[in-house]
């Protein structure tokens, strides 16, 4: 344990949690070292969130003019996705350089290790610099965990010798591809599919099951694939990809059907491939054995209500497996320096994880926003349940909303206490109607209580009232 530099917090991955807790106890005075072998802020502003909704807003706008016709008169519409890379590359990611993001946390008085880190003893982080260098920091307080994931690649004999995509490809791309076969349904599948369809890409996806977006509510898969097919999108279901090559600016997906289905071997060509297939979390180089931590290399860890794996060594973000979205990973953020600060700077604590009222949007066109169970993940623990849905393109602001109007809410009341325990919102702002379905749940607020709040005339929220009186 000879020449560890002593600091008060090691923040081990700067992704959006870990970027927020080292940056507010940097603020608060402790000596905090953030350690981060990529860029400062991950995977959500570079490669995820922000690029991708950059491409979906530019999709969506396109979508809006082609609707002109049936609305508003005329248009004439060149789609230029050039626009949109430049937008990416110059606006959202400053071509994948985090000086600014690392300015503000130095700036803040943490000091920045650039390079892998790993434990090499219970609250001791060894980290490897590019350069062959290596340092090691003790900390006193706590070693905050934040190493996020990586895009899962399938075995797929021939795959790794191709120039295929995963997200992190695909937001850099310049031009839309002529054609682009997509593996997998998940949100990042369905978000990328759409919006690069709006810039004229023939996109083909290819699902080993038959869903899309299966941890949704299924009328929220079925109502996407409608849509999508209405825009072109061609969707091949129960497929496995058996190989692929490249050759000739071309990718050759040779496919079967389910062994069970009698397998049909077919071919897809295409000039781009996406593999969407999952995440692996960045946990194994952490070797949490060196600080006593029992992981069996699958499963998420264990961890406590104030996300500690052991006392002071803390994991956040998407490797905590309570959601892989990056306001979960700011949440955990936010409650695991409440508690560093309430130990060791008498502040006041911040409470535990609740886990009842996790929101998720799916920015398609049209949105698909959720809220704590599904209908199935209710009856699946035992509550008895109504159920309430109504169709978005029914109610008032649907129908004048007209074309690009499809959606629904569909809620779930736990009939023994009155409170909704789920929501989904689909719609044109299905995203931001969840808002309110989200207050419901995470306030526990009685349904009676719902149907005399007053809903706005004649806004998307208006169809949560209908929704409710539909509980049966
Ligand atoms: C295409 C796409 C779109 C998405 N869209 C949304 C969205 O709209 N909304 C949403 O909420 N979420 C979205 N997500 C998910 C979101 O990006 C993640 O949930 C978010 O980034 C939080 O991840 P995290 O905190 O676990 O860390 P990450 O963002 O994964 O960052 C972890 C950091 O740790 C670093 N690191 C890892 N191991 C080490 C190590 N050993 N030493 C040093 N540094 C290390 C990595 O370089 C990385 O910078 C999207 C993801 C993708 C891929
Ligand atoms: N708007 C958002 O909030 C947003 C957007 C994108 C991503 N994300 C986050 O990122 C996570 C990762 O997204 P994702 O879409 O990669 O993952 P996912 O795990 O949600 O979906 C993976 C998809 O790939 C399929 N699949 C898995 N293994 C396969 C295999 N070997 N062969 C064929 N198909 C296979 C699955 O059936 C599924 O359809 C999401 O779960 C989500 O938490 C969030």
């Amino acid at each position: 344990m000879t020449g560890a530099d002593a600091v008060d917090v090691v923040v081990l991955g700067m992704g959006p949690g870990g970027e927020s807790v080292a940056g507010e106890l940097a603020s608060a005075g402790l000596s905090v070292v953030g350690v981060e072998s990529g860029l400062v802020g991950g995977e959500c502003p570079y490669y995820g969130c922000v690029p991708s909704k950059m491409m979906i807003r530019a999709g969506n706008v396109v979508a809006e003019a082609l609707r002109v016709p049936e609305l508003a008169g005329d248009v004439q519409l060149t789609p230029d996705f050039s626009t949109v890379a430049r937008r990416i590359r110059s606006e959202a990611t400053d071509n994948w350089d985090d000086t600014v993001a690392a300015k503000r946390f130095t700036d803040k008085g943490g000091r920045l290790v650039r390079g892998t880190g790993r434990l090499t003893g219970p609250r001791e982080v060894t980290v490897l610099t590019s350069d062959g260098g290596e340092f090691t920091f003790r900390a006193r307080l706590a070693v905050v965990l934040n190493p996020g994931t990586n895009p899962t690649v399938p075995d797929i004999p021939g795959l790794t010798n191709t120039p295929f995509w995963t997200n992190r490809e695909a937001v850099k791309a310049e031009s839309a591809p002529k054609s682009l076969a997509i593996l997998g349904g998940g949100p990042i599948a369905v978000e990328l599919a759409q919006a690069f369809t709006r810039f004229g890409t023939k996109v083909t996806m290819v699902l080993r099951g038959s869903s899309l977006l299966t941890r949704e509510e299924p009328e929220a898969g079925e109502l996407l694939a409608r849509v999508f097919r209405s825009e072109g999108i061609k969707i091949l279901r129960n497929r496995e990809i058996t190989a692929v090559t490249h050759s000739s600016d071309k990718f050759r997906l040779k496919m079967s059907g389910p062994a069970a289905g009698g397998a049909s071997v077919s071919q897809l060509s295409a000039e781009k491939f996406l593999v969407a297939t999952g995440r692996t979390p960045a946990l194994q180089p952490l070797n949490l054995a060196k600080a006593g931590i029992d992981w069996d290399g699958k499963t998420a860890p264990t961890i406590d209500g104030q996300l500690q794996l052991t006392d002071g060594l803390y994991l956040i973000g998407d490797a905590a497996g309570a959601g892989a979205f990056t306001h979960m990973s700011m949440y955990q953020g936010n409650i695991v320096a409440g508690h560093i600060l309430a130990r060791h700077a008498k502040q006041p604590d911040r409470g535990t994880t609740e886990s009842h009222a996790v929101p998720n949007v799916t920015f398609t066109d049209p949105e698909i926003g959720a809220v704590g169970l599904t209908e199935q993940q209710a009856r699946d623990t035992g509550l008895s349940i109504r159920v309430g849905y109504t169709d978005v393109a029914a109610a008032t602001r649907g129908w004048i909303h007209g074309a690009g109007n499809q959606g629904f809410i569909k809620i779930i009341e736990d009939t023994k206490t009155g409170v909704l325990v789920g929501a989904t919102s689909v719609g044109p702002a299905g995203g931001e109607v969840l808002s309110a379905l989200a207050l419901a749940v995470h306030a526990r607020i009685p349904v009676a209580t719902l149907k005399t709040m007053i809903y706005a005339y004649p806004t998307f929220h208006r169809a949560i009232p209908e929704a409710l009186a539909q509980l049966k």
